[in-house]
């Protein structure tokens, strides 16, 4: 296991003219489990071969602990990689799938037979070792090439591009929390691409975004979720997602179509800014029930009734907001209504980043 550090890694595949991956400088850290989330095209691939050697970087050195690995080849780094799709000697016996990555690199058998039932016993494979690859369904197919990623205890790191693609969904979810178990027993630095959320919110130690070749922002899955650093992220994460609603800091005051609804935290300078909150801390009254100051005045659009909690859609100051409240909100199309947007859940935004937060107005709060 290695610390896997990029420095100043870009990659071009029109001789610079457009960045699949912008110059970034940033360290994955040994044995820790990342998420690698973006939305397609955002360069997820591209990192990720430029981590395996696949892909010699347009600029930048890649480094394995102190070791320049730049200019070294997939098979000299000790990487394993799991890809979308399944791939195996078909011909071969599932445990001779297993044991091959093992084999070929001459573990003793007794030490290969350990591994390749350890990994099989996680995965759910005990019952088809014997079988031949070829004879099982894509899905399992796709388990056994998990597995060969996952059978080496000593490598740099193991790479996983949207692996359970061609799972199950209900298969999915079993197979995440196994990949959480092998990842505390082995200890592998595990770098996991996904366009899911979910897939990266349940399984990484830390979810790192991507969007348009660079990383916006990395962190704990709890950090994503309560402190965005980029209005992307605020959009991507979440369901739905952030609300983001233009307002105007004017005297250090944020203003909503004429409404106050706080100060500008950290003292940022006049001029437009988009104010992010999310769905779950939207707080929203009728007209008369309303206790909290300082209030929105909105108008009901719609409520999606999801079972479990309800979504109810506003217009405010020719914006739409949602709040989302427990199930039986009391809000019909039409009604009219207040919205409070909390201080200490409300992120403000220029040019996409994050550049304060709202702060309570002065002397006043809840009534
Ligand atoms: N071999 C290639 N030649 C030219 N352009 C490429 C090549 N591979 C990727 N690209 C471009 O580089 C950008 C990043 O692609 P990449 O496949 O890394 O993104 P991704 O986030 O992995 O997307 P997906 O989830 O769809 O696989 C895209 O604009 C893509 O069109």
């Amino acid at each position: 296991m290695a610390d896997i550090r990029l420095e100043g890694v870009g990659h071009s595949y029109d001789g610079g003219r457009t960045w699949a991956v912008k110059p970034m400088t940033w360290t994955w850290r040994s044995s820790r489990a990342y998420a690698l989330l973006g939305p397609s095209g955002c360069g997820k691939t591209t990192l990720l071969n430029i981590i395996s050697g696949l892909i010699t970087p347009t600029v930048g050195r890649v480094y394995f602990d102190d070791r320049d690995v730049t200019g070294v080849p997939t098979a000299g780094r000790d990487i394993a990689q799991v890809f979308q799709f399944p791939v195996l000697y078909e011909e071969m016996s599932v445990y001779d799938n297993l044991a091959f990555p093992l084999r070929n690199r001459k573990v003793p058998k007794q030490e290969v037979d350990r591994r390749v039932r350890q990994v099989s016993h996680l995965l759910g494979l005990d019952q088809v070792l014997g079988r031949r690859s070829r004879r099982l369904d894509p899905g399992r197919q796709q388990i056994v090439s998990l597995g060969r990623g996952l059978v080496r205890s000593q490598v740099a790191a193991v790479l996983l591009d949207e692996p359970l693609t061609v799972v199950d969904p209900a298969l999915k979810w079993t197979l995440r929390s196994k990949l959480k178990e092998i990842h505390r027993d082995t200890g592998h630095t595990l770098i996991y691409v996904t366009h899911d959320q979910t897939e990266a919110l349940t399984f990484a130690d830390e979810v790192v975004v991507v969007k348009d070749g660079e990383i916006v922002q990395a962190g704990e899955p709890a950090e994503l979720f309560l402190s965005p650093a980029h209005e992307f992220v605020g959009h991507f994460i979440g369901s739905p997602g952030m609300n983001v609603v233009p307002g105007e800091v004017v005297s250090g005051v944020v203003r909503v179509g004429g409404t106050d609804v706080g100060r500008a935290g950290g003292g940022l300078p006049p001029g437009p800014v988009r104010i992010g909150v999310r769905p779950e801390f939207v707080e929203i009254a009728k007209a008369g029930e309303f206790r909290v100051f300082p209030g929105l005045p909105a108008r009901v659009t719609g409520v999606d009734r999801m079972g479990a909690y309800d979504l109810v859609h506003t217009e405010a100051g020719g914006h739409k907001v949602i709040a989302k409240t427990e199930a039986g909100a009391p809000y019909r199309p039409g009604d009219g209504a207040y919205l409070h947007f909390p201080a200490e859940r409300t992120f403000l935004f220029r040019d996409e980043v994050r550049c304060g937060s709202l702060a309570p107005m002065n002397g006043r709060g809840r009534a």
